[in-house]
């Protein structure tokens, strides 16, 4: 997908909520476990109950990986299914991928070609030779870790090597690598006081921002310092949106969680016009 069409669609929706699908056997309605494919049918519902008010989706592949192959089926049959079904809607695989560059083409292929997703998640800690295989792909991108929610991140992210961060220097030595318009960042919304500093380095880059509802990040303060003319933000909820209920209104509740995060930005986004 191109960067203008994800943009109009932001624009259309009122929306630049992100809705991950981290599907959790354990967390799902009872009534659902007894149907072939239970993760696939909770996506699709949840999917079908809320994709007028987000613009994109983001399976962590973790959740699906630790059913083995039937994780990847139900993957592969909800990628298919929002292409299908929903096409305008942009695609993340948060997958976190990155290696020695004939691996990362292969991630690249499996990822973009063989399931079709629009973009996917990817460290750099191994370099600008592990990610640009990634950024040969045209209209697909990739979101390149740069600071992220988790405590964790100020083992190494944050800390200086020489006079600049760890996650200054993603940005920067990034920002000049071939085909960088495809890159996008993840920033961590429980980071949202860097995200002027960041915006400094890469003032129009898409953001992925995880860490709003569940990990207590606070979405006023990321649009303040992190939103663009573009918008230039991807709100990523999990948790709070698809285990809103754990019964069979499961996808109604979920439906009036993101239509909260919606209204929100909405709001916001009345601002900015
Ligand atoms: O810095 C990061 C990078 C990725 N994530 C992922 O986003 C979702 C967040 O889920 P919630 O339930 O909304 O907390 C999950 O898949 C993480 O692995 C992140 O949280 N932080």
């Amino acid at each position: 997908m191109k960067t203008e069409d994800l943009v109009a669609q932001i624009k259309r929706k009122n929306s630049f909520l992100c809705i991950g699908l981290d599907v959790d056997l354990e967390k799902l309605p009872k009534h659902l476990l007894t149907t072939e494919d239970p993760i696939f049918s909770f996506n699709k519902a949840i999917i079908d109950a809320t994709q007028h008010l987000a613009v994109a989706y983001k399976p962590n592949t973790a959740f699906y990986e630790a059913y083995g192959l039937k994780g990847w089926q139900s993957l592969d049959k909800t990628i298919r299914y929002l292409n299908s079904q929903y096409p305008e809607i942009f695609t993340i695989a948060d997958a976190k991928r990155g290696d020695i560059g004939n691996t990362s083409q292969m991630y690249a292929k499996a990822f973009f070609e063989d399931m079709g997703f629009d973009s996917v998640t990817v460290a750099p800690y191994m370099g600008k030779d592990s990610v640009e295989p990634f950024l040969t792909f045209k209209d697909k991108h990739t979101i390149l870790l740069a600071l992220t929610s988790n405590e964790g991140a100020f083992d190494f992210q944050t800390q200086k090597v020489g006079e600049k961060e760890v996650y200054k220097k993603v940005l920067e030595i990034s920002k000049k690598w071939k085909n960088a318009k495809n890159l996008m960042y993840v920033v961590g919304a429980t980071k949202a006081e860097y995200l002027a500093e960041i915006r400094r380095i890469v003032p129009e880059s898409f953001l992925l921002v995880p860490g709003v509802g569940a990990q207590g990040g606070n979405l006023q303060q990321v649009c303040h310092f992190g939103m663009t003319n573009n918008v230039g933000l991807l709100i990523n909820s999990s948790r709070g949106i698809i285990y809103a209920s754990n019964q069979e209104n499961f996808a109604e509740a979920a439906t009036s969680e993101a239509q909260k995060l919606q209204s929100q930005m909405q709001e916001i986004l009345k601002d900015l016009k």
